[in-house]
């Protein structure tokens, strides 16, 4: 129920209330009127019955009485009047006339107690007033009733009853009654009426701003209250419509800012401030994402914790990142959760020919959700499972795209992906800076650490890694074969082919070199011409033989130079850590030693380590 009818509900309440209390105080107070004022007619005619009849008993024409009765039931409205006489006074004066009427009830009840006695009663649609008043023996007066009857002073001699109606008297106190209510209720309407236009600004001021409430509480604060007069209810219409405006534009502010910063429009049927503060949040959810990946130290903790986020925050489980390597390849960096996992969405061609994705090629987010199919290297059920879409960003570093990130839905989860995705992009912003950061930071850390010419490590590396290695050597308690390996008469080739062809043969012995040894295992480029081979978990012999084939195979190689094909040995010296020495640089030295006795030897031959071989060069180290 709105203001209006419930006010109009509450006034007519209370005239309906106000008129019902008048027509019963006023029927209430009219019919006491009616009882007492006919009651005072009716003892007044009584005693002029009495005073007739007292007079017609001195005058001895008592005998009229009938007659005198019946004139007077002329009067108007009159329909009794008659008198009984007490038994008393019967028993004095005998049975009176003949014409006497014997006393009903009511007459009785009067002579009995003298007290008079008034009935109203409704007859045939008349309402008549039937009084009863006792004739009481009293001494006062001249002549006095004492000095013709003999009773005592205060005996009921007789009684006159009189009926007459108040019928005309009923019918004036009810239109008077009726013309009350009638103004009362005129009165009322025209109240109601002037209230009701009072407060129906407040009513439509009230709507108004229930609906601007509702439309803002779903994120529209451009609802506008009709203007009012300038009273409290204006000025509060005035005001709503000031701080909606004022919201509206404030809303309309932050979302611009906000839209141009995630790329993401709030739909139409959206609620725009939930949208704006989800927008919002995802935005300090990126800064901070940002600020602890600066922090990490490697791109792995950071495609992790970007992973992370992936499925935590975005309910996205398969995915993939990809990172561009040097020339033509990619690598799976995290699949799934799993650091360099294998290539699970994808073709694999793209690990060997990344030109295949087709977000590496492009540089552009590749959306197969809007254009399904638009990527061949796409596996969409390697297991045979719901079909799945995939949306692919590429990350730009320096120019190029430097990592992939791959997104894997099931068909059914593609409007959800549509919606992340835009907050997806801005945490691929805030990444690639951070990632191209740490992808110069390790290539420069790289270039110090490699060779340049050759791309094997450097002694530098050897020196920063020299801890680790030895560490796990003694927890795993295995040994290490140190080979020091140096190419003979190498000038030569300077000299004889120039500085160009002495790269090229350094250029071959390195390969030969790396495919001799087992991953594990360390080949460093340790000075010029020089080499530093460490095996891991090796054996004397087992050294031996690798070093032993490490010198066939320079030996049968030939390598093609301007204008010659060359052939070149080498010579090897070994030692073995910790069996030689408890510490590792003065195992190398001992493999210095030995290379030393091999060149000293004729060359091209492999010398392990012998502990007589020191003496006598210690002073020179
Ligand atoms: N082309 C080229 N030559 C280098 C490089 N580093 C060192 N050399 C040369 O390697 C040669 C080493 O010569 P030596 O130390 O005299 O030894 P060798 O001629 O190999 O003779 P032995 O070691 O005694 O068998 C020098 O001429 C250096 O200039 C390099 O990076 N490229």
């Amino acid at each position: 129920m709105n203001l209006n009818s419930k006010v109009t509900f509450l006034f007519a309440a209370i005239a309906l209330g106000i008129l019902a209390m008048l027509v019963a105080i006023s029927l209430y107070a009219f019919r006491s009127f009616s009882i007492t004022s006919s009651s005072a007619h009716v003892r007044t005619a009584a005693e002029v019955v009495r005073v007739h009849l007292t007079e017609a008993m001195i005058q001895g024409t008592i005998q009229h009485r009938e007659q005198f009765l019946a004139r007077l039931m002329e009067v108007q409205g009159l329909s009794v009047a008659r008198v009984v006489r007490s038994p008393i006074v019967d028993q004095q004066f005998g049975a009176g006339l003949v014409r006497e009427l014997p006393a009903d009830e009511i007459e009785k009840a009067v002579l009995a107690s003298g007290e008079p006695r008034y009935e109203l009663r409704e007859v045939n649609g008349d309402t008549l007033f039937r009084g009863t008043i006792p004739f009481v023996a009293s001494t006062e007066g001249t002549p006095n009733c004492l000095q013709c009857h003999n009773v005592p002073e205060g005996a009921v001699l007789g009684a006159v009853t009189m009926e007459m109606s108040i019928a005309d008297l009923k019918e004036r106190a009810l239109m008077t009654v009726a013309g009350l209510v009638a103004m009362v209720a005129l009165f009322a309407l025209l109240a109601i009426a002037l209230v009701r236009r009072i407060i129906r600004p407040v009513g439509e001021a009230a709507r108004d701003v229930e609906v601007a409430v509702q439309r803002a509480l779903k994120g529209d604060f451009k609802s506008q209250i009709a203007a009012y007069p300038q009273d409290e209810i204006g000025q509060i219409a005035n005001d709503t419509n000031r701080l909606l405006s004022y919201l509206d534009g404030g809303l309309e502010r932050i979302t611009q800012r906000v839209v141009q910063l995630t790329g993401r429009n709030p739909r139409q049927d959206e609620n725009k401030l939930e949208a704006t503060i989800d927008m919002v949040n995802s935005l300090a959810d990126a800064a901070a994402f940002k600020q602890a990946i600066e922090e990490d130290e490697t791109k792995g903790e950071i495609y992790d914790r970007f992973g992370r986020i992936l499925t935590e925050r975005f309910g996205i489980t398969t995915y993939s990142i990809y990172e561009a390597a040097d020339g033509k390849q990619m690598a799976p960096m995290l699949v799934d959760g799993e650091a360099g996992g294998a290539c699970r969405w994808c073709d694999p061609q793209i690990l060997v020919r990344s030109e295949t994705c087709r977000a590496k090629r492009s540089g552009h987010p590749v959306d197969a959700i809007a254009q399904p199919g638009i990527c061949y290297a796409f596996r969409g059920t390697p297991d045979g499972g719901e079909p799945r879409s995939h949306y692919c960003v590429p990350i730009i570093q320096s120019g190029s795209v430097g990592s992939v990130i791959q997104l894997v839905v099931p068909e059914s989860d593609t409007r959800r992906l549509q919606e992340v995705a835009p907050f997806i992009h801005v945490y691929v912003r805030e990444m690639a800076p951070v990632l191209e950061a740490k992808r110069l930071t390790e290539t420069l850390r790289d270039s110090s650490l490699r060779d340049a010419m050759t791309g094997l490590n450097n002694r530098r590396f050897l020196e920063e890694y020299v801890d680790t290695l030895i560490a796990s050597a003694r927890r795993r308690q295995v040994s290490l074969a140190i080979m020091l390996l140096d190419l003979d008469y190498f000038k030569v080739v300077n000299d004889t082919y120039g500085h160009d062809a002495g790269d090229t043969v350094l250029k071959a012995l390195s390969g030969v070199l790396k495919q001799s040894v087992r991953a594990s295992d360390m080949v460093i480029r340790f000075g010029g011409e020089e080499f530093l081979i460490v095996l891991q978990e090796a054996t004397v012999e087992g050294a031996e033989k690798v070093a032993e084939n490490i010198r066939r195979s320079v030996e049968q190689l030939k390598i093609q130079v301007a204008g010659a094909v060359l052939q070149k040995t080498i010579s090897i010296g070994l030692a073995m850590f910790p069996e030689d020495s408890e510490t590792f640089w003065q195992t190398v030295k001992f493999a210095d030693v030995a290379l030393y006795r091999a060149k000293e030897a004729g060359r091209n031959r492999v010398v392990r380590f012998e502990a007589q071989m020191w003496e006598g060069h210690a002073e020179a180290y």
